[in-house]
């Protein structure tokens, strides 16, 4: 039968379709040896026709994709001929089977390519779509290469669809099918039967990391044409020497790449990065480049040039992106002609000035004349000059001055802090897909498969189209992989997202890499964290009661409230743990307001003003106050008396507990400088690099972790306080990273300041339980609105634990007793035998992942009065202290 095209092959849009492969391509000798590969598949009792199980293949997770069956031969068929399949009309039938028949095919599924149309008696069809159809037992399901349900059948004859075959012609409800191949289950598991060219590897995985030293003159120099020749006389030689020892040679591209981008024969030649670099590269930073290398140069993925480098904080992901630029801009391995000249840097305003500090310091200032946009600078200036080949500009800038932008030919992209893109709805992502670049990288620290949508966002972003359109993402892997998850999901549909997911990584994986700061261990000092829970003041307790017993927490925990009162009752507790200071502010502020529909916030205050002193003022807050502030005060004391050449980063989410926080630094004569929302962006490197200086005089760095503390490097600090917690681990993460990275000369001491029994314990304990538990990762920019809270879950939060030491370790269900009050809530206990500070620890503690409760376990604890404390830092706070986590991450070298 002749047939007109189908759409997959019209739409010429082969990245995203699969490709129709008529019944005619089959390959006989490709089935031969599937068959012969596989002895375990054999064909099932009573389908010895059956030409999908003869074909089924069971290949790796990114094997091949759709297996032709045999040629169809009239002696498999009912002596029908090619050119005229059978056509069977599939409309509903009573069926009479034998029990055991109907069991048998119950449990057959069979997946098909199909094309399909509008039923027409015509010769000539006119095919309408690609699609999948899957046959089980007596039902019928057609979906679209998006995923989508386009018809549906059950009751149908078991034996019309036991035969079906390639070639032949179905009818269904509105619909007629012409087969066009089986697929096998694996490419159906996998997803992979949806979306087929768009990501295939240009080169095995097991070559990706292979590096090539081979002799660039030996047989690979053979210019064609006199043009050709003349270039390759004159470029045929590698920029530095590929055999010099250390050196770092990036791979050869292969045949194929060579067919598609060297048109015009020019000679192979070996990349070499630059010496000067190599001597300071980590082996994962040369790994690094090397995948960068082969992801923007189409080698990995044909066609494909888009990259995400996502290893953990502080891992030194500038620099890698550095020395690809250099690579690239002076050198190509067609005819050493160079592949980029301009590149664009997109980053965080903060991060601006550091990304022209990270090109001076590792390449000084006359290799690569980097241009920075700020409020002198103007990016008219960079494009009137033929000087510049590296433009940085912040996000912001980037909307400011798109339509010139638009106007340069950027050839590589590179947007730092990338997880910002992962909403491809807002203004910055549109603004980037607008460019018309290829080479795309993003960069972040962020994991970035916590929300499946996100992650489409950014992998669409780098690679567009490669997982199709958003709606076919959805059904083809979203739906499957969240559906496996849910705790009724039935043991086929665990199986399928599974594999689903597996796909995926297996797809994005390519283009993807991450690696954990353990990789750099060994290059850093020891750290020493240290969790410590703080007695709160009889204020602190008095209020803290009083909040609870108010009636919007009240009616919270019946459930009676809309417009999630919680968050108001949550943030004046956090408030009050940080210093009743901040409270009174809040309450006062209320009073003054007469808004209506702050009807809860008031009632949540009612009262709460006879607590404090009549004459209350909160500029003159004291110390005593806040339980937390103490030990602060006393911490900070204690560094300046013991270490005083080093410095402490005090980090706090909010800019009123900042101004607290500032305000003592200035009543105890310490040095600080400040770095949150409201400081402009021009100062921010310079704040920084006064506070690295040893020439600085700064005591302490005040930082606000949300505002700007990604990519930051504070390394002159040593000490880093975090005064309040996150929901968010990852935000507190951020913030820990920030001193503990490559240049840091001291051992690193971090403090997590907690306020006994209350919120902020219990803030601590969701993020060590339960997001690890659930195996989420998490996003710096998921913040509290975005949690459900069950009733449950509120009541604990609204509790307060006034005689334990540490609810968090009760909760441990440690045997030692140096928690005494165990908590009531036996059922929130893990329950281990164990003995206390068991010592050496047993997991790998450095990757910068969320500490679970099982780590916390392995922890060292004391109770403020334990004489086996023996760190001075503690032992000089624990007045005010109740209880002690610390943690020692030995690392095994210094540099
Ligand atoms: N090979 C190296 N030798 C010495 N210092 C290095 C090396 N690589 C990077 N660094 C330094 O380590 C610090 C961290 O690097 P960088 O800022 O690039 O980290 P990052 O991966 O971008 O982290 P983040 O995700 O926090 O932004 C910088 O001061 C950088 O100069
Ligand atoms: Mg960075």
């Amino acid at each position: 039968m002749r047939r007109s095209a189908a759409p997959s092959q019209l739409q010429g849009n082969s990245l995203k379709k699969p490709k129709f492969i008529p019944p005619g391509r089959s390959n006989p000798s490709l089935n031969t040896e599937i068959t012969e590969l596989n002895p375990d598949i054999k064909l099932s009792e009573g389908t010895a026709n059956n030409a999908f199980l003869q074909a089924q293949n069971d290949s790796g997770v990114c094997g091949s994709n759709l297996l032709p069956t045999k040629g169809r031969s009239k002696e498999i068929n009912d002596g029908t001929t090619l050119d005229s399949p059978p056509l069977v009309h599939l409309a509903p039938k009573e069926i009479i089977e034998s029990k055991g028949q109907e069991e048998e095919s119950e449990s057959l599924v069979k997946y098909f390519n199909v094309v399909w149309c509008k039923p027409s008696k015509k010769k000539h069809k006119k095919w309408e779509g690609d699609a999948i159809l899957i046959v089980k037992g007596r039902s019928f399901t057609l979906k679209d290469l998006d995923g989508k349900d386009i018809g549906k059948g059950i009751g149908h004859k078991f034996k019309e669809l036991e035969t079906i075959e390639e070639g032949q012609t179905l009818m269904i409800p509105g619909k007629e099918l012409e087969i066009v191949g089986i697929i096998s289950p694996d490419d159906f598991n996998s997803g992979r039967c949806f979306q087929r060219g768009g990501g295939s590897p240009a080169i095995p995985s097991s070559q990706t990391a292979r590096k090539c030293f081979s002799n660039p003159f030996k047989s690979v120099c053979k210019p064609s044409s006199k043009e050709n020749r003349q270039n390759g006389s004159q470029n045929c030689k590698p920029r530095y020497d590929p055999y010099a020892p250390n050196s770092l040679v990036m791979p050869l591209p292969d045949k194929n790449h060579q067919c598609m981008f060297n048109k015009n024969n020019f000679p192979l030649v070996e990349v070499v990065v630059d010496p000067h670099l190599v001597y300071h590269l980590r082996p994962h930073q040369k790994e690094g480049i090397i995948f960068l290398y082969e992801v923007v140069m189409g080698m990995r993925m044909n066609g494909r040039c888009g990259a995400i480098l996502a290893d953990e904080m502080g891992l030194g992901k500038t620099l890698q992106c550095i020395s690809l630029i250099w690579t690239l801009q002076c050198q190509g391995p067609y005819g050493g002609k160079p592949v980029i000249k301009k590149t664009l840097i997109v980053t965080p305003g903060s991060l601006v000035n550091n990304w022209r500090k990270e090109f001076q310091k590792w390449l000084g200032s006359e290799r690569i004349k980097v241009f920075t946009v700020d409020q002198d600078h103007k990016v008219d200036d960079f494009i009137k000059s033929t000087f510049y080949t590296v433009l940085i500009i912040s996000y912001e800038m980037l909307l400011r001055s798109l339509d010139q932008i638009k106007n340069v030919k950027f050839d590589l992209l590179i947007c730092d802090e990338g997880h910002r893109l992962k909403n491809s709805a807002i203004k910055t992502t549109t603004a980037l897909i607008s460019l018309s670049c290829e080479k795309r990288i993003i960069l972040t620290g962020t994991p970035v498969q916590n929300d499946l949508q996100e992650f489409f966002a950014l992998i669409d972003f780098v690679n567009p189209g490669i997982l199709g359109t958003l709606s076919s993402y959805r059904k083809i892997y979203e739906e499957p992989i969240i559906m496996s998850r849910e705790p009724s999901a039935s043991e086929e549909e665990k199986k399928l997202g599974e594999r689903r997911a597996a796909e995926l990584t297996c797809r994005t994986g390519l283009f993807i890499l991450r690696r954990t700061q353990e990789v750099i261990n060994k290059y850093l000092p020891p750290k020493i964290e240290n969790v410590v829970f703080c007695r709160p003041s009889a204020l602190q307790i008095e209020l803290y009661r009083k909040l609870l017993n108010s009636q919007t927490v009240r009616f919270c925990l019946q459930g009676l409230l809309d417009n999630s009162p919680h968050l108001i009752c949550i943030g004046a507790l956090k408030k009050l743990c940080n210093h009743p200071c901040l409270l009174f502010n809040s309450i006062k502020e209320k009073e003054r307001s007469s808004t209506c529909d702050e009807n809860e916030e008031r009632r949540l205050y009612e009262g709460l003003l006879r607590v404090f002193p009549a004459d209350y003022n909160p500029l003159l807050f004291t110390e005593k106050e806040s339980g937390k502030l103490q030990v602060l005060s006393k911490l900070l004391a204690v560094i300046h008396q013991l270490r005083p050449t080093e410095k402490v980063v005090l980090v706090s989410n909010y800019t009123q507990t900042l101004n607290i926080l500032q305000e003592v630094c200035r009543r105890h004569g310490y040095a600080y400088t400040r770095l949150d929302g409201q400081t402009p962006i021009s100062q921010r490197q310079q704040i920084v690099d006064g506070f690295n200086s040893k020439y600085s005089s700064d005591f302490i760095f005040l930082l606000s972790s949300k505002a700007g503390g990604v990519g930051l490097n504070l390394i002159g600090g040593s000490h880093l306080i975090l005064y309040d917690i996150d929901w968010n681990p990852a935000t507190d993460i951020q913030a820990m990273s920030r001193i503990w990275r490559d240049g840091q000369k001291h051992s690193v001491h971090i403090y997590r300041l907690l306020s006994t029994g209350t919120i902020e314990e219990k803030i601590y304990q969701r993020q060590i339980s339960k997001q690890n538990l659930s195996g989420a990762v998490v996003d710096v920019t998921k913040t509290s609105e975005h949690i459900q809270f069950s009733v449950e879950e509120l009541k604990n939060l609204f509790t307060l634990h006034e005689s334990s030491l540490c609810v968090t370790h009760d909760l441990l269900g440690c045997i030692c007793t140096r928690g005494e009050d165990q908590t009531d809530d036996s059922s929130e206990k893990i329950a281990i035998s164990r003995h206390c500070q068991l010592g050496p620890h047993h997991q790998k503690p450095n990757s910068l992942k969320p500490l679970s409760m099982s780590q916390l376990k392995r922890w060292k604890h004391f109770s403020a009065d334990d004489i086996n404390l023996t760190d001075p830092f503690l032992k000089g706070i624990r007045e005010n202290v109740s209880f002690f986590f610390q943690n020692i991450t030995h690392t095994t070298a210094m540099q």
